[in-house]
């Protein structure tokens, strides 16, 4: 039932291509009568040949031509279009499953490997492009070939053909044994390739951490194992089709001589001309050929199916937008942000945040500290609405956050993230993401502001340097500093950093801390210290711990009081 719905929503796709694929039915229907006509035409030759008939030949002679020509022709308009057909109907769906990942919530996110994602746009895309085409056209083909060829062979002998369409049943009986196992086969190698790529990539993004910990062993062999394993499944599958092959083969040589000897009888009695058995010769892989290749079509058919299913269920998930949000530009009236008795649990069983109460002045630097795992990104999450709380409420300037729309409520921030992460492209590219229409002055008082126009000049090609993947082959603390040019230009009231714990050398350290300085100047700050020095002068620290806040004051009242932050503090001095 599933796996028919599934199969309906999958045509929807062709939809779009009814054109394209009314010429392929004309190809397709070309290409069967061009085929009867090559059976045919070695009738026709092979009697003229025997009965020596001369005046037969300059019109025998034209025709072979003519169908070699159409033939060539034909084959190519065929596979043209076919590959045009799969192609706009993967990038259909390729486009679509894009569109929906990004337009999905942060939870999405938390909860899949990005892997197993990119395996429903790679190999899953391939699997339905290949059914929309080859599989969907030799399912219509097949059959209609095998029909007219039997017709056809009807009227030159009515027996041999009745015995020849007998031995196709028999075919179908191994695609019956044999199908169920090859689907279940290809459904496992599907998941065990998305396994692998996962694995793949998280070993090739990391390729700093397995050198320096001397790893690659460790990670060769996982990847091994993983890729053994797909090349099991796949030599398993290889024997499934091998035995569905060897049989097929056997049978279709069997029908083979069966015809050979019949025919040669009726040929020897004169109840058929020799021409006849020849086309009989040629027709008679096409009257098998629907039983035999159904076993490999349909587990096709049936690894699409499994692909369109894991396709669609991304595709189903709810989504934060419609549709592509346009890049916004931030907002001026902010005024407060309060969150009152917020609980989350990333399993909500299991609260991560306990009961939180905060308030955000505008023009403040609110700052956060605690342990690791207290929960300060988490925090974060929930302002930019990445997830949400399962209990309280979260208010900007009086007004609930659920109630408004997300694109607004992530038009108050600018975030400065811990890892600070860059696009391919250049320099030029990733500070402009901060506001898509920053004029070249914008961009270099950005720049110069976050201390980073220096090493951007020093750079043969400046603002077209290009950053490399992630901004991988720029320093960590030129990454830090252009991540606060985007921010800078972004100029939204709420500040959002995420101190890097990434400890840098002295002169990086007062460049960042300086350009950090002025990017706190005249905005709202929510600030997650690692370093406390950076927050003396905070009008607010929030001290976290095991998901609450234990302690909040500035740093003048926190280290009289005898808390945690005094703890924390003189551990760093
Ligand atoms: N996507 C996730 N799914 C499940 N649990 C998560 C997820 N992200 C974080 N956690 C858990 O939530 C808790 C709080 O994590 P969080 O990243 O908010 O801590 P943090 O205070 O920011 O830590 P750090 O200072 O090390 O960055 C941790 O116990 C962590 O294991």
């Amino acid at each position: 039932m599933e796996s028919k719905s599934t199969f309906r929503r999958l045509l929807g796709y062709t939809r779009p291509y009814k054109s394209v694929y009314l010429i392929l039915l004309i190809t397709m229907i070309a290409g069967v009568t061009l085929d009867l006509s090559i059976a045919w035409y070695l009738n026709r030759i092979t009697n003229a040949a025997v009965e020596a008939d001369s005046s037969a030949w300059p019109s025998l002679i034209g025709t072979g031509v003519l169908i070699l020509v159409l033939t060539v022709i034909n084959g190519y308009a065929d596979t043209y279009y076919k590959t045009r057909v799969s192609s706009s109907i993967r990038n259909d769906i390729r486009l679509g499953t894009l569109k929906k990942l990004l337009c999905l919530p942060g939870e999405f996110y938390q909860s899949h490997h990005s892997g197993e994602l990119l395996t429903r746009l790679t190999s899953d895309n391939q699997a339905i492009g290949q059914a929309c085409s080859d599989t969907l056209i030799s399912l219509i083909r097949n059959p209609l070939m095998a029909l007219l060829s039997f017709i056809y062979l009807l009227t030159i002998n009515w027996k041999l053909a009745l015995i020849c369409i007998f031995i196709g049943p028999v075919t179908l009986i191994i695609g019956g044994l044999f199908g169920n196992m090859l689907r279940k086969n290809s459904n496992e190698l599907q998941h065990r390739i998305a396994g692998m790529t996962s694995q793949i990539q998280e070993t090739l993004g990391s390729s700093m951490v397995f050198k320096s910990f001397g790893l690659e062993k460790k990670l060769f062999q996982r990847l091994q194992m993983k890729s053994n394993e797909v090349s099991e499944t796949e030599i398993r599958g290889g024997r499934i089709q091998a035995t569905v092959n060897g049989a097929a083969t056997a049978i279709g040589i069997l029908a083979f001589i069966i015809t050979f000897i019949v025919g040669g009888y009726f040929v020897s009695q004169g109840m058929m001309a020799i021409g006849g058995l020849i086309a009989f010769i040629q027709l008679m892989n096409h009257l098998t050929w629907p039983f035999t290749g159904i076993a490999a079509l349909w587990g096709e058919l049936q690894q699409a199916i499994g692909a369109a299913d894991r396709i669609f269920k991304v595709l189903d998930e709810k989504e934060e937008y419609p549709a592509i949000p346009e890049q916004t530009g931030t907002q001026s009236d902010f005024q407060s942000l309060e969150l009152r008795e917020i609980s989350f649990g990333y399993d909500p069983d299991q609260p991560i945040l306990k009961e939180i109460s905060i308030d955000v002045e505008a023009g403040k630097t609110t700052a956060i500290v605690g342990p690791s795992g207290s929960g300060k990104s988490t925090l974060f999450n929930l302002l930019l609405g990445l997830s949400q709380p399962q209990e309280g409420k979260i208010m900007i300037n009086g007004e609930e956050i659920q109630a408004i729309n997300l694109n607004r409520l992530r038009s108050f921030f600018s975030l400065i993230p811990q890892e600070n992460f860059l696009y391919s492209g250049t320099i030029r590219d990733n500070i402009a993401d901060g506001k898509a229409d920053a004029t070249e002055e914008e961009l270099i008082r950005a720049a110069t502001d976050a201390n980073a126009i220096d090493f951007i000049r020093q750079m043969p090609d400046g603002f077209d340097t290009e950053v490399g993947e992630g901004g991988s082959r720029l320093s960590v603390g030129q990454r830090q500093r252009i991540s606060i040019a985007r921010a800078l230009l972004r100029d939204a009231p709420i500040l959002l950093m995420d101190e890097a714990t990434a400890s840098l050398d002295n002169e990086s350290e007062r460049l960042v801390q300086e350009a950090m300085e002025r990017l706190k100047s005249k905005r709202t700050v929510i600030a997650i210290a690692h370093r406390l020095f950076t927050i003396r002068n905070a009008d607010q620290i929030l001290v976290m711990d095991n998901g609450t806040v234990t302690d909040r004051g500035t740093h003048e009242e926190l280290i009289m009081s005898e808390g945690r932050y005094r703890q924390l503090y003189s551990g760093v001095e």
